[in-house]
C-alpha cells in the first residue's frame, strides 16, 4: 500500500507589529493586506499601550466596568492633556455586557455622546467578554473577518477565574484572531487546522514563550524557531508542557494536531 501523504495544512501568519509605535523604523506603512483592528477594553487596569491601540482601531467596544477604566485611565494615561478632551476624544463606539460594573455616570457619559449601549443583563451564562466577541462577529461580514484582529486589553493579571475564562473565549472563536493582552504579556489561539508562522518583534516581545495544550492534549506538535523545538512531540497537562521556552529566530513556526495556546512575555 502507499504511505500515507502527511497532511498539508494552510499557513497562518501572525505578527504583533500593531504593538510597534508608529515611529520604529521597521513599522511599515499600513498596507490593503493589512488586518482591521477591533479593541476590547475589560474590567482592568489599561495597559500602557493602550492610547496606541485605540488610535488603530477601526472599532471599539468597551466590556460593561471597561468603560470606567477607558473614563478613568485615558487621561491617567496621557498626563499632559485636558481630562475632559481626552474622554471627548476616547469615545467607545460600543459598552456591552451585563452592567452590573459600569458606573452610571460613565454610561450616562459615554451614551450622551453617542456611544451604543447594549444591556444584556438577561443572559448570565455567557462573560462580557463573550459578549463583545460575538457583537463584533456578527457586524462584520464574513469577508471580512478573515482580515479581522481583535485586540483585548486587560485580559491577564487578575482574578483567575476571568482569566481562564477569557482563554476559553479563544477557543469558543477559533477562526476569528483574538489576542488577548496585558502590559506583560500576549496570548493567542493556534488552531489545528493550520500551519502557524509567527513574526516575532524582538524590540517589543520575547524571548520568553510557551506553547499549551489548554483544551485537550495534543499527540504531535512540531515547532521550529524555539530553543527547545518540539519534534513530534506529545503534550498534556500531567506531561509535557513547553512554559519558559526560548524564541531564538525572527519566525517562529508551529503544527500541531491539537489547538494550542501561544505566549510571549512583552518588553517593559
Ligand atoms: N480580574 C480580571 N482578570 C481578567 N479579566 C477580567 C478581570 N475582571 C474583569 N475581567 C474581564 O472584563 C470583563 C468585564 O468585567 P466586569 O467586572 O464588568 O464583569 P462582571 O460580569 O461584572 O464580573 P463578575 O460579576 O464576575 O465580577 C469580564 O467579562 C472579563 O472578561
Ligand atoms: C455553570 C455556571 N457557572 C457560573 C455561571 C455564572 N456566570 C457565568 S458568565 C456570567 C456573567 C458574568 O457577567 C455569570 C454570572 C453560570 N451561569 N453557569
Amino acid at each position: 500500500m502507499a504511505p500515507t501523504a502527511p497532511t498539508q495544512r494552510p499557513t497562518m501568519r501572525h505578527s504583533s507589529a500593531f504593538l510597534l509605535p508608529s515611529t520604529a523604523p521597521s513599522s511599515p506603512a499600513p498596507g490593503p493586506d493589512d488586518a482591521a483592528v477591533a479593541l476590547v477594553v475589560l474590567n482592568q487596569p489599561l495597559p500602557r499601550f493602550a492610547p496606541l491601540l485605540w488610535s488603530r482601531a477601526a472599532v471599539r467596544v468597551c466590556a460593561d466596568g471597561g468603560a470606567n477604566r477607558v473614563f478613568d485611565g485615558m487621561p491617567a494615561l496621557l498626563p499632559g492633556q485636558d481630562p475632559d478632551e481626552v474622554r471627548a476624544s476616547y469615545k467607545p463606539d460600543v459598552i456591552k455586557g451585563d452592567m452590573d460594573s459600569v458606573r452610571p455616570e460613565v454610561k450616562e457619559h459615554y451614551s450622551n455622546l453617542g456611544t451604543r449601549i447594549v444591556d444584556e443583563s438577561h443572559d448570565q451564562d455567557t462573560t462580557d467578554l463573550h459578549k463583545c466577541i460575538a457583537f463584533i462577529a456578527e457586524n462584520y461580514s464574513a469577508t471580512n473577518k478573515s482580515n479581522l484582529s481583535i485586540l483585548v486589553l486587560g485580559a491577564l493579571g487578575g482574578r483567575f477565574d476571568h482569566e481562564m475564562g477569557n482563554i476559553n473565549v479563544l477557543h469558543l472563536f477559533p477562526s476569528i484572531n483574538i489576542v488577548l493582552l496585558s502590559d506583560d504579556c500576549l496570548i493567542f489561539l493556534l488552531s489545528k487546522m493550520h500551519t502557524h508562522e509567527i513574526h516575532v518583534e524582538k524590540s517589543i516581545e520575547g524571548p520568553h514563550c510557551g506553547l499549551i495544550p489548554i483544551g485537550m492534549p495534543s499527540t504531535s506538535t512540531t515547532t521550529t524557531g524555539l530553543r527547545w523545538n518540539l519534534d513530534n512531540t506529545s503534550m498534556s497537562f500531567g506531561g509535557l508542557i513547553s512554559t519558559s521556552n526560548i524564541v531564538e529566530e525572527d519566525k517562529v513556526t508551529v503544527t500541531s494536531d491539537s489547538d494550542l495556546i501561544w505566549t510571549t512575555s512583552l518588553r517593559k
